[in-house]
């Protein structure tokens, strides 16, 4: 990152870390923990969140879990995939190897006028602070979803019994060395309108 200290005001120095956050892949140790965790899962808890239902779930898997928690996935895929379940298997147990920490991230879905869409809307900005707040604080991590987020076995292991229901997954650790180019940002142009009155 290019050193921005001396050339902006001091208030847009966190929107310049916000606006160079990236996804980060390859991870390797440390993961935060202590004070540094603490922060990261605060951020999440400063998620807007309509009705004051506090939905936010966070589930942190680090250490000797992740192997366990690997085995599990693994078994997951057997009953929801027999035919590929060997290979999956493989898939997850390599990634929990080469992944430091993961937060698993869902909202616990209360019955009443707030839509569940907008608990898991909390859920996902929540999500989305944590990932800001890893970056602040020099970490890397990437939101990832696939199959896993969406089996009710894995929800269940972690808490979620319908209708609440997981968002993702952050992983999480420390950048390790990488030649991959940076993304092109997108071109605000086109996402962005200007709704005007006829
Ligand atoms: C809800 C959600 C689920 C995602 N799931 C995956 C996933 O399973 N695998 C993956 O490679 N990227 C996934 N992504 C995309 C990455 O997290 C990331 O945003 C993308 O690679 C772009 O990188 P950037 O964040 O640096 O722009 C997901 C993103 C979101 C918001």
């Amino acid at each position: 990152m290019p050193d921005i200290t001396h050339a902006r005001e001091p208030r847009l120095l966190a929107l310049d870390q916000l606006l160079a956050r990236r996804s980060v892949g390859p991870l390797q140790e440390p993961a935060p923990q202590g004070a540094d965790l603490d922060l990261i899962l605060d951020a999440g808890l400063r998620a807007p969140d309509h009705g004051r239902l506090k939905p936010w779930r966070f589930v942190v898997i680090r250490g000797d879990a992740m192997l366990a928690y690997g085995e599990k996935l693994a078994e997951a895929a057997t009953v929801r995939d027999p035919v590929n379940a060997a290979a999956l298997a493989e898939r997850y147990r390599a990634w929990v190897r080469r992944t430091p920490m993961l937060i698993a991230v869902g909202a616990v879905i209360k019955p009443g006028n707030i839509p569940e869409i907008e608990q898991l809307l909390a859920a996902g900005a929540a999500a989305m602070n944590m990932l800001n707040a890893l970056h602040m604080l020099g970490y890397g991590g990437m939101w990832v979803t696939g199959p896993n987020a969406y089996d009710a076995n894995v929800n269940r292991l972690l808490g979620f019994e319908a209708p609440s229901r997981l968002v993702g997954f952050l992983t999480a650790g420390t950048p390790a060395p990488s030649t991959a180019p940076v993304p092109a940002r997108p071109d605000r142009a086109a996402h962005v309108a200007e709704w005007k009155a006829e």
